[in-house]
């Protein structure tokens, strides 16, 4: 199972520079962190794989098939960075009406909506409306979202931001209890939670990938001397630092 983007090219406004121009990327097996800093292209890249804009040109597929058809969107889960609530739909309403958008029918998405939010511990609040949760806790409904339709690609922009240390845990597990062959694509700023857990690392700068490989590779780049723990963080300083840019 392939997602990749050919030569792709997608810019917000006509009469700016492309955000990424002829960028080609295929999404490796297992989880992989997308890291870069802040403008570097990780939201872009994650919106046009999951189909929710559309490149200008270039093609986005999946085992070839294109992005956009209903199988596609079925096959692919999308988090975006921000979850806006929906004031009149409670947390359980909110993760099914997702589910039903990606093709569930009614009674499958109600009944998995209950168990996306089992697994992100939100059982206690299945029936709140979503603009009463915390911002953490709306995080936590997103990731439920991308949850409910047992799609085989996850794309998840930055998921754990503004959860606790308790819930980055949590979500850490359930990572790690996706079973078969799911693909996830992550972009985080927390360096040191994440990337250490990848199977791959991605580095993004100025809409290209700088850097792309498996962790130990990315691990390499970790200055000697460095506290344990903070391996991945400085290992991606150093390694924006190498190439001349400012983290
Ligand atoms: N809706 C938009 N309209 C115009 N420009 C945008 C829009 N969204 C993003 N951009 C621009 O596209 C570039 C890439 O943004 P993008 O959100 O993909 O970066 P990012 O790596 O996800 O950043 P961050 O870490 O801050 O979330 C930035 O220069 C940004 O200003």
């Amino acid at each position: 199972m392939t997602l990749e983007l050919s030569n792709c090219t997608y810019g917000y406004r006509r009469w700016k520079r492309p955000v990424l121009e002829d960028f080609s990327y295929a999404l490796p097996d297992g989880l992989t962190v997308l890291l870069g800093p802040n403008g570097a292209g990780k939201s872009t890249l994650l919106k046009l794989a999951a189909s929710v804009t559309t490149p200008q040109k270039g093609r986005v597929t999946l085992d070839g098939g294109s992005a956009g058809t209903s199988a596609y969107r079925r096959a692919v889960a999308w988090m975006p960075q921000d979850i806006v609530p929906m004031p009149t739909l409670t947390a359980r309403e909110y993760v099914a009406y997702i589910g039903w958008l990606k093709g569930m029918n009614r009674a499958d998405a109600w009944k998995q909506a209950r168990k996306a939010l089992l697994k992100v511990e939100l059982a206690d609040q299945t029936d709140t409306r979503t603009n009463r949760l915390s911002g953490g806790q709306l995080r936590r409904v997103g990731v439920a979202g991308a949850l409910v339709h047992g799609a085989r690609v996850l794309l998840l922009d930055e998921p754990t931001a503004g959860m606790d240390p308790y819930q980055r845990r949590v979500f850490r597990d359930i990572l790690r209890g996706l079973t078969g062959d799911v693909r996830v694509l992550l972009s985080t700023h927390d360096v040191a939670d994440l990337a250490e857990e990848a199977d791959h690392v991605t580095v993004m700068y100025g809409g290209t990938v700088l850097h792309h490989g498996n962790t130990d590779t990315f691990l390499t780049h970790t200055p000697p001397g460095t506290l344990a723990g903070r391996a991945a963080e400085a290992a991606y300083t150093e390694l924006l630092r190498s190439r001349g840019v400012a983290a």
